[in-house]
């Protein structure tokens, strides 16, 4: 079958070639339609809006024909104001609004202004890279790095915030400290030239779905049908292009150069390409690229993955005894149990209609997987769902059984950009420019993990051959 996918492939007029080894496009994007109407993410479940990289993503929405299946999720909206933190036995209400910056607002012991405050007066750091621990217990103090950031860095990298880049996991937060000794006066003033130019190489001109999501101040989106429905709607949109051949179940398994181009090893069989996009994680690039790409592969390898765990619970009625985005809880209190995310609140319209219904997804493991629960291969779903279910009753008092529930390990799904990533990314970068490798990188392991930033950086891979095509 391989084999003559190969002879098929090279017979073919086709100027792109798109191969997944799996059997679906999407990669983490994943969502499960129950007969009934429920949606349930296994994947993301919401899309910033925000900057450059937001537009992006809305104007291949809308360029899709999705504009009508999207799910926005306004400013005021309850899931947009209200975020949780589970410190001590306790949910506590994370800081928002004005009200929230002047007040002391448990689980912290100050207000937050005068944090920020003092923040101003702290001197510049001088290290070209920092941990985003060391960074924010520097400039805002320890308390708001063991638990607000030990947080955030769980719930958007389910990573380490003690291993964790600040020059690459939060880049605008870093150079506001470099261009104005501040991260407050670099937030307020902007950060200068250089982000400018920046800026401009990424302007976006926005579609129409864009400036609604800007005017109608949406925080979050999804799809009617769930995350899913965007690579499903790629792959429709390619599968009507002339000079384009998508295929699934189709792994690569080897690289070799060829002239000036490359030999694609297949399963069985290999075609030729003039160039290649990689969009796969850097450690599955490093394991098909060639022997004399060795240092290449080295630097690619040192990028590391974390798993997750990751359970949705569906209850009968509605159970929660606050209502907002979800909740985050510090490795201090939990170390395997990252955050509990409350989906039926943003996204309703993803419940079954009928009866209420309360829809989470409790995500587990991270950065402390392998300790926590050791191999994330074969591990028992009933261990798993009985630590989420175990969760949901002691942080939101829930001691009903859920109806429905799903287990999943997600292995290897999100890149950890640690201390130095700038550099590796350099090395890489120079590695391939010196070798004259007809290779562009995209994909969550280099320059962002969000949905946008993947998206943006297919964008620009592709952009960067135009000239070439
Ligand atoms: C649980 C979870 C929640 C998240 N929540 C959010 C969120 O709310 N908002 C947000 O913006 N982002 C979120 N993210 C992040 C975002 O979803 C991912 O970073 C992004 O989807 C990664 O996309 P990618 O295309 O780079 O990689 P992947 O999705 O990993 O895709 C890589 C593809 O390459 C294929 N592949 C691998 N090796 C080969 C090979 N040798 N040959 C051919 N194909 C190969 C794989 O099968 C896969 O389909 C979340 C991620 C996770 C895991
Ligand atoms: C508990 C674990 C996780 C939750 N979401 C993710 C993990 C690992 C993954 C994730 N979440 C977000 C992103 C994209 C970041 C971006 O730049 O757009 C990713 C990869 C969005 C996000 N989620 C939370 C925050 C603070 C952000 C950043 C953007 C924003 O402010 O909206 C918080 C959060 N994530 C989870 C929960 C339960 C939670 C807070 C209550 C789940």
């Amino acid at each position: 079958m391989t084999s003559q996918l190969a002879a098929e492939v090279r017979k073919t007029k086709s100027s792109h070639l798109l191969l997944e080894a799996s059997d679906r496009f999407g990669g983490w994007l994943s969502s499960t339609r129950r007969e009934d109407g429920t949606v349930f993410e296994h994947g993301p479940r919401g899309v910033r809006p925000v900057g450059a990289a937001g537009w992006n993503t809305l104007n291949m929405v809308a360029e899709l024909g999705l504009e009508s299946e999207v799910l926005p999720v306004p400013y005021d909206h309850v899931a947009s104001k209200n975020r949780f933190l589970f410190f001590k036995g306790k949910l506590h209400k994370m800081p928002s609004g004005l009200g929230g910056v002047f007040r002391t607002v448990p689980p912290f012991s100050r207000p937050l202004l005068q944090s920020v405050l003092k923040e101003i007066m702290v001197k510049r750091g001088k290290a070209e890279d920092e941990t985003v621990h060391a960074f924010v217990e520097r400039r805002l103090g320890a308390e708001l790095a063991d638990i607000a950031i030990d947080c955030l860095c769980r719930g958007v990298f389910a990573g380490d915030c003690r291993q964790l880049s600040m020059r690459s996991c939060f880049p605008p937060l870093f150079n506001a400290e470099r261009a104005r000794g501040s991260i407050v006066l670099g937030m307020v003033l902007g950060t200068g030239e250089k982000q400018a130019a920046h800026m401009l190489r990424l302007h976006v001109p926005p579609s129409d779905l864009a400036k609604r999501s800007n005017k109608e101040s949406w925080t979050q989106w999804s799809l009617k049908r769930g995350m899913q429905t965007l690579p499903e709607a790629l792959q429709d949109a390619l599968m009507c292009e002339k000079h384009v051949e998508v295929h699934k179940n189709v792994p690569v398994k080897g690289l070799t150069r060829a002239g000036s181009g490359w030999e694609i090893k297949l399963e069985d069989g290999a075609v030729k390409a003039d160039h290649i996009i990689s969009a796969i994680p850097a450690q599955a690039l490093a394991s098909v690229l060639p022997p004399a790409a060795k240092s290449l592969s080295q630097h690619l390898r040192e990028i590391a993955t974390v798993s997750v765990a990751l359970v949705n619970l569906e209850y009968e009625g509605s159970i929660l005894p606050v209502t907002g985005f979800g909740h985050l809880v510090p490795s201090s209190e939990d170390k395997a149990l990252l955050g509990v995310v409350y989906d039926s609140v943003p996204f309703p319209q993803h419940s079954r209609p009928g009866a209420p219904s309360t829809r989470l997804t409790v995500m587990m493991g991270g950065a402390w997987f392998q300790e926590e629960f050791g191999k994330p291969e074969g591990l028992a779903e009933q261990e798993l769902l009985g630590r989420a279910t175990r969760a949901v009753r002691a942080h939101l008092g829930v001691t009903a059984e859920p109806q429905w529930s799903y287990v999943t390990v997600l292995k290897d799904c999100i890149p950890q950009y640690h201390l130095g990533h700038w550099k590796r990314l350099e090395s890489i970068e120079s590695s391939i420019k010196q070798h004259s490798l007809p290779l562009t990188l995209a994909g969550a392991s280099y320059y962002g993990v969000s949905v946008n930033d993947v998206i943006l950086s297919g964008r620009r891979a592709a952009e960067s051959l135009v000239g070439k095509v």
